[in-house]
């Protein structure tokens, strides 16, 4: 079907938003009528623009507040509908958005709007322009599309018809099945957009909070089901006002929304992806470190050898049980110190996994190994990261770790690591929403509720995403403001089936473990019963302690090198969480850790 996208949408000037649109693929656009106001350019200049770059102007909006007003309201009404006909002849687009007043002049007659829409239908005709009338939620006396296409309905012009905008239908918790009680041809226009599930008062929730299908709580594609029964076939448009995304660059926004649109279509049944291959364990964590003595001596302590070396790379593998972790120190490598710059994962059919990606418009990534390498696909996830499909140890499939050759000599791992728990990855602050349909719909995993975690001296938002049985766990945190980007560390958390001896073994190896505040043991002492020297062990290593539902999770962290650091986890009896209750104290430690070393 085609897509289309408001430009309210996107951010920056028009010409900026028509160039995101059509790169990222969209068939056409919504002009809103601010974005036209505010251009240099003539509509002339826009069509042929618009024209250019191989997109339709499928919809232009709003006009507000026409109908159910006194007749000389009305006749100023038309008197400036008028003037927008002409121009969107000027623009060469047929349909134009009225929106269900909110003005106070309007009466409730239902009537009445009726016949005031059909005389602007009239008006409409003669310029071939169509009229597609939408229930805003706020609306004064027609806030329901049920309401909305019963006025379309009694004025029954052929230039008149309905838009349905899924926000304000599934904001009021209307059933949208009655959409199918709808003649196709007489829906006009169907915006879409999703929104995080809060409870505040629904234009501001409207105007601020709306997300691109997928990344809120709605069940969009279940609308989409109805207007598809109804006869529809006009563009999926993407309408979303978010102050996010008025922020963020457009050419990013643009992509995200059409990747938003195709996983949507997926789901209805109108497009055929490549089926998601889901990761099935983590193969690798790859560090970039222009320096690798501080990353081994942590890696050293924590029980891990250097198990191999990239035959061509200036790459070393280590190893702890099944965790692997590769510390790069090449000049391809990023030179923003040390962090997490690359992710391994364990697939069933690395290829089929790129394949998605790609269709997904994951920038695919070159191969960066050498020839002789073992093909390993990779894509970029939104923060950056690089995401390897791969497979560690199948006979029928190339290994990726034929790329190194054993070290000699290395010695058994010790430290009771058995592989990676999981891992944090910190979001660009404007992708947050981005990252999380990213990890979904291109990697198949699931997100898991978001949390808020006080920082001192902000509030980190986080967000899991998993596969069915827990081997591969990302979390995916975003600071409060765009600056925290840089604040906050991403980390590696490793598992173990005895945090307490591999904590106490990580120190005995000269490994600095973040210490807690007395205060939080105090507390852990009044929820909890421990047993006997138990909570000591805990207040000595600085290991934390939480319970949920299915288990308990204990954990511990090592010290920060540049932007990482690792974490030691045991989790039992099937704890699903992260330690989130735990997440406060561990920042403020981080905190202060990074006060007294300046680092
Ligand atoms: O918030 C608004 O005013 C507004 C305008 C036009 C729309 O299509 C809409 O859904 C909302
Ligand atoms: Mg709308």
């Amino acid at each position: 079907m085609r897509t289309s996208i408001a430009t309210v949408s996107l951010s920056g000037s028009l010409t900026e938003k028509l160039t995101a649109a059509s790169r990222a693929g969209f068939d056409g656009v919504e002009i809103f009528e601010n974005d036209l106001l505010a251009s240099p350019l003539r509509p002339e200049e826009i069509r042929a623009r618009c024209g250019g770059l191989g997109l339709g102007i499928d919809l232009y909006q709003p006009m507000r507040d026409i109908e159910a007003v006194p007749e000389e309201e009305f006749a100023r009404n038309l008197r400036r509908a008028r003037h927008k006909f002409e121009l969107m002849r000027r623009l060469g687009v047929d349909t134009v958005l009225v929106c269900s007043s909110v003005s106070p002049l309007a009466v409730d007659d239902d009537a009445l709007a009726a016949e005031q829409l059909s005389r602007l239908a009239d008006l409409a005709q003669g310029f071939g322009i169509r009229v597609a009338y939408e229930a805003l939620a706020w609306g004064r006396h027609v806030s329901t599309y049920d309401h909305a296409w019963h006025v379309v309905e009694t004025a029954d012009h052929p230039a008149l018809g309905t838009c349905l905008d899924s926000f304000h239908i599934l904001s009021r918790g209307t059933d949208p099945k009655g959409i199918e009680d709808i003649p196709g041809e007489k829906i006009f226009f169907l915006q879409l957009a999703d929104a995080p599930l809060l409870a505040m008062d629904v234009l501001q929730w409207s105007r601020h909070y709306r997300c691109f299908p997928g990344q809120g709580g709605f069940d969009v594609a279940g609308l989409v089901r109805h207007v598809l029964r109804a006869g529809y076939a006009g563009p999926l448009s993407l309408e979303v006002f978010n102050d996010v995304f008025r922020q963020a660059e457009a050419g990013p926004t643009a992509v995200d929304a059409q990747r938003s649109l195709l996983v949507l279509q997926e789901a209805v049944g109108l497009a055929d992806l490549p089926a998601p291959v889901v990761p099935t364990g983590v193969a690798f964590a790859e560090l970039v470190t222009p320096d690798a003595e501080p990353v081994s001596e942590v890696l050293g302590a924590l029980g891990f050898t250097r198990a191999a070396r990239h035959r061509s790379k200036p790459v070393d593998l280590w190893q702890a049980g099944e965790a692997r972790v590769l510390v790069n120190t090449g000049p391809a490598a990023r030179r923003e110190g040390t962090g997490l710059a690359a992710i391994g994962l364990e697939s069933p059919d690395p290829a089929g996994a790129a394949r998605r990606a790609e269709a997904l418009l994951a920038p695919v990534l070159p191969r960066r190994r050498a020839s002789e390498d073992a093909p390993l696909d990779a894509v970029a996830a939104p923060d950056g990261t690089e995401l390897f499909f791969c497979a560690t140890g199948r006979p029928q499939q190339p290994d990726w770790r034929c790329d190194f050759k054993d070290v000699e000599h290395a010695g058994p791992a010790t430290g009771g690591v058995r592989r990676i728990d999981h891992l944090a990855l910190v979001q660009p602050w404007h992708h947050f929403d981005e990252a999380t349909l990213f990890h979904r719909s291109v990697l198949g995993l699931s997100a898991q509720e978001s949390v808020d975690v006080a920082d001192p001296y902000g509030l980190l938002r986080s967000r899991a995403v998993t596969d069915a049985d827990g081997s591969v766990r990302i979390a995916l945190t975003v600071g409060a403001a765009p600056a925290d980007d840089t604040v906050h560390a991403q980390h590696i958390a490793l598992a173990t089936d005895d945090v307490v001896a591999a904590a106490r073994r990580y120190r005995e190896a000269g490994g600095l473990l973040l210490p807690m505040p007395a205060n939080y043991y105090d507390d852990l002492a009044a929820r909890f019963e421990f047993s006997e020297g138990e909570l000591e062990a805990y207040r000595e290593l600085g290991i934390l302690y939480d319970r949920d539902r299915y288990g308990e999770f204990r954990h511990c962290y090592t010290r920060t090198v540049g932007r990482v650091f690792f974490e030691l986890v045991q989790r039992d009896g099937g704890y699903r969480g992260y330690g989130a209750q735990n997440a406060p104290v561990r920042l403020a430690a981080q905190h202060a850790a990074r006060r007294l070393t300046g680092g």
